[in-house]
């Protein structure tokens, strides 16, 4: 059944195809397994959390689960390093990004095992609202133990809440996949592009015309009477294979060659996250009904 709104559209099962998100990964990238330690940038927006950075590093105090090694290191030290120039641009995404608590201490890797392993094993170390984003994951983590293939152009963040109150935690993943259709709609706006239909398929994964593109992890513990949330978002951006991307669709859908950069959606998925956010804290789940509307019902 398919239900649309004025202002958001949704796309309940049952769905046409379904697409695994189970899928294995090349021998050459399990090849690069934790031999050698996960270089992890700390990166703030603003002195305050520039700050936190600093002492990360200085206390050594990130790690990985199974002894897994990483280094860390500091924005400043971004450049005297040469990554691709499709890698993560820091300064691009910390720019466009105008929240007070989502998003502001980043974590940025160009290869790592698994965003969500960062920082669900690292949450009480870091402040919250911490995000890590990669270039490449060896051991990206989708939902029911299946594996989340992770190839270069593919978005891949997670990032951390803390909510009180345990009725509401199941529902944050609803916000989520909500904020990242919002995101994808804002940047269209701002750059002039035509409109990407990505729907969400309740509750957790993303589709673009009929095969999934995106996918929603959320994981939890309790703790001192806080739920500590880990979020992470695979969404493809700009690699083709397992399915389809924005990047193809855009291309389809222009005369004039656009293309989406990951910095942009990932900085408009945090604005738009920590506004639905609040909304959702504050006035509850209508937040999701208020602007729907059946068609002939
Ligand atoms: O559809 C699913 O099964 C959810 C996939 C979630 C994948 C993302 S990619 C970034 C983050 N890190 C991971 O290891 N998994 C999530």
């Amino acid at each position: 059944m398919l239900v649309q709104s004025s202002r958001f559209r949704f796309l309940f099962p049952p769905i046409q195809k379904r697409i695994p998100s189970s899928l294995s990964f090349s021998v050459a990238s399990s090849a690069m397994d934790s031999a050698s330690p996960s270089m992890l940038f700390l990166c703030g927006k603003s002195s305050t959390e520039s700050e936190i950075a600093k002492s990360l590093k200085i206390n050594d105090t990130l790690n990985l689960p199974n002894g897994g090694k990483v280094s860390a290191l500091l924005q400043s030290e971004i450049n005297t390093f040469r990554f691709g120039e499709d890698a993560f641009n820091v300064d691009l995404f910390l720019n466009s990004l105008s929240t007070k608590r989502f998003g502001r201490f980043l974590i940025w890797s160009p290869l790592l095992p698994s965003t969500h392993d960062i920082v669900s094993h690292n949450f009480c170390e870091l402040p919250v609202g911490t995000v890590c984003v990669a270039d490449t994951q060896f051991k990206g983590r989708g939902r029911s133990k299946n594996a989340w293939e992770s190839p270069r152009g593919c978005l891949m963040f997670s990032f951390t809440l803390q909510m009180e109150d345990g009725k509401t935690v199941p529902l944050v993943q609803y916000v989520v996949s909500l904020a990242v259709t919002e995101a994808i709609k804002d940047v269209c706006d701002r750059n002039g592009f035509p409109f990407i239909d990505v729907r969400i398929k309740w509750p957790n994964d993303l589709y673009l015309n009929g095969l999934k593109v995106g996918g929603i992890l959320c994981t939890s513990t309790y703790k001192s009477k806080k739920f500590n949330v880990s979020s992470g978002i695979g969404f493809n951006v700009g690699n083709e294979k397992p399915t389809t991307c924005l990047n193809t669709v855009l291309k389809e859908l222009s005369t004039t060659p656009n293309e989406f950069r990951r910095e942009d959606i990932t900085a408009a998925f945090f604005n738009k996250f920590e506004m639905l956010y609040d909304i959702f804290i504050n006035q509850g789940e209508s937040i999701f009904w208020s602007s729907l509307q059946y068609p002939g019902m």
